[in-house]
C-alpha cells in the first residue's frame, strides 16, 4: 500500500516536504476536532489533495465515527485513494464501506502495555478478514489519534513474525529518533506518523519529515 505515511498535512509546504523526503502517502484528516482538521468543503482542501496526487502521493482520507454517506461525499468533493477508519467503528459494517469503492485501512487501537501474540492476533484478524489494511495505532482515548503514544514493538514483532502475511502499517509515537529502532524491532514494512514531525504541535517541520523519512527509509533498506 505504502511505506512511508505522513498524517494531518494542512499545506502545500507539507506535501513538498513528503514528496522531496522520499514520503509515498499522506494522511488528510477529517475528523473536526483534531489541530490537523481539513474541512472537506473548503476550497483550499480539493487544491491540496489534487496538488498531493500531482506529486505522486497516496491520498489517505482519516474518519472518526462518521457515517458512510458523508465519507461518499468527501471522497467525491476531495479525491481520495484510501479510507482510514480511527474511531469505533464496526467490523460488520465493513460491507457498507467497502461500496464507497476504495481500499479500507482500520486504525487498531492496542495498550502500550507488552501484549502476547494472541491478543494482538484477536484484535486485528476480524478485520483482516474483511479485508482491511490494518494501521497499529496507540489508545489515545476520546482523541482517537495524534498523541505521540508508542506501542511495545518487541510485543508487535512476536506477533508479526509469527503471522507473517500480513501486511500491516505501525503507527504511534514515532520520531525521527525512533523510527529505525521501531522498525527493526517490530519488523513493520511500513509506518506511519503525525505529532512526531511536527513543531509546534499541528504545525508540520519540514526538517522533522525528512529526517523521519531519511531514517524509515534506511531501516527499511
Ligand atoms: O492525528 C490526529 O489528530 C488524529 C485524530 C483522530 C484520529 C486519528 C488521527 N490521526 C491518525 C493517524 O494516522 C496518526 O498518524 C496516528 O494516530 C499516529 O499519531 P502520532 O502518534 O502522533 O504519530
Amino acid at each position: 500500500m505504502f511505506h512511508i505515511k505522513i498524517c494531518g498535512v494542512l499545506l502545500k509546504t507539507d506535501i513538498d516536504a513528503v514528496h522531496q523526503a522520499g514520503g509515498d502517502a499522506v494522511g488528510l484528516n477529517f475528523y473536526p476536532p483534531s489541530v490537523r482538521y481539513l474541512d472537506p468543503q473548503a476550497a483550499g482542501t480539493r487544491v491540496l489533495s489534487a496538488y498531493a496526487a500531482d506529486c505522486g502521493l497516496y491520498r489517505v482520507g482519516v474518519f472518526v465515527n462518521e457515517p458512510a454517506d458523508s465519507i461518499r461525499e468527501v471522497i467525491a468533493e476531495v479525491g481520495l485513494d484510501a479510507i482510514q477508519l480511527h474511531g469505533d467503528e464496526l467490523v460488520s459494517d465493513v460491507p457498507v464501506w467497502t461500496k464507497l469503492g476504495l481500499p479500507l485501512m482500520r486504525a487498531v487501537k492496542i495498550p502500550g502495555d507488552k501484549l502476547s501474540e494472541t491478543e494482538i492476533e484477536d484484535r486485528v484478524r476480524p478485520w483482516i478478514d474483511a479485508g482491511c489494511h490494518v494501521l497499529l495505532d496507540a489508545d489515545a482515548g476520546s482523541a482517537h489519534g495524534g498523541i505521540g503514544r508508542s506501542l511495545d514493538w518487541d510485543s508487535l514483532r512476536d506477533w508479526s513474525a509469527r503471522f507473517a502475511a500480513v501486511r500491516w502499517t505501525l503507527a504511534g509515537g514515532l520520531r525521527p529518533e525512533n523510527v529505525a529502532e521501531a522498525i527493526r524491532v517490530s519488523g513493520a514494512r511500513s509506518v506511519d506518523v503525525a505529532s512526531g514531525v511536527e513543531s509546534p504541535r499541528g504545525q508540520k517541520s519540514a526538517a522533522l519529515i525528512a529526517a523521519f523519512c531519511k531514517q524509515a527509509k534506511n531501516a527499511f533498506g
